[in-house]
């Protein structure tokens, strides 16, 4: 599904990234971790088009994103969330949500209105359903009307969340998506992030500080350090292995 083949960046002369591949196996639960400075934010932002790398490529099925804007991204049916929430404070819940509704409809959308009026009810009665799915989903259908600003933390992650499964997206990235959350808001975040995978069937990329929440939800994790990658494998695997043990009791110390 996604294929992330040989990518390097940097930064001037920071190696941000060297030599990064791996794959995203379709409908699964994919993991990337590693201590501080690691490159994990770089990697997302490559896989996401705000960056581009250096060498290698990115391939989303059989054709090659590298060069792909984000929006373009977006319309292949690529959503992600940002890691310092990215959501229309002052509207309200609802109103973001169909933000990202109509991002993945915009072409049928225009097209619909110019040429099509049946098509265009069509398209209104559709991105309407999404809307609804995707809040009983989530749970949050009490603070439908509420303004971002008026929801604790955990809450607007999950709106944000609620905004990118309104793309209905094939591959969903999750950029720490329970940073700076409390032990409970983690704990729902992750059933919610392993509730998508099962019911929606959506491929998920998840780049995470908490290990544990990794370990737990994931089935194939990748390790980053200095901009290597160190481990590949399952929760066991990589838990086992003496370079991610180092790495880790190296950043702890
Ligand atoms: N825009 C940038 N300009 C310059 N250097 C950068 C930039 N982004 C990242 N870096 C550097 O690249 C390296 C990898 O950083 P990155 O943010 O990708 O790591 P990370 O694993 O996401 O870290 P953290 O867990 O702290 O968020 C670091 O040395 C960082 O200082």
């Amino acid at each position: 599904m996604l294929d992330v083949r040989d990518v390097h960046l940097s930064f001037g002369g920071i190696k941000a990234l060297q030599g990064i591949s791996f794959s995203a196996r379709a409908g699964e639960i994919t993991g990337v971790i590693g201590p501080n400075g690691a490159g994990k934010t770089s990697l997302f932002n490559a896989i996401s088009g705000f960056y581009r790398p250096d060498r290698g490529q990115v391939f989303f099925g059989e054709r090659d994103i590298t060069a792909l804007s984000p929006d373009k991204r977006a319309e292949l049916g690529i959503a992600r969330t940002f890691q310092n929430i990215a959501l229309f404070r002052g509207m309200t819940v609802l109103d973001n949500i169909k933000l990202g509704a109509h991002t993945r409809s915009r072409t049928g959308l225009w097209s619909a209105l110019r040429y099509f009026g049946p098509a265009q009810r069509e398209e209104l009665t559709l991105r309407r359903e999404i809307e609804e799915r995707v809040i009983d989903f989530l749970e949050i259908d009490h603070i439908r009307k509420y303004p971002i600003t008026m929801l604790p933390y955990g809450l607007q992650k999950r709106v944000e969340l609620g905004r990118a499964l309104a793309m209905q997206p094939q591959l969903l990235l999750l950029d720490e998506p329970v940073a700076g959350m409390n032990r409970e808001e983690t704990a729902d975040m992750a059933r919610f992030i392993l509730d998508v995978q099962e019911q929606f069937g959506t491929t998920i990329l998840l780049v995470e500080h908490d290990m544990h929440m990794v370990m737990d939800i994931c089935s194939h994790i990748v390790v980053l350090n200095f901009g290597r990658q160190i481990a590949e494998g399952t929760p066991a695997e990589v838990s086992a292995d003496n370079d991610v043990i180092e790495a880790y009791l190296g950043a702890a110390a």
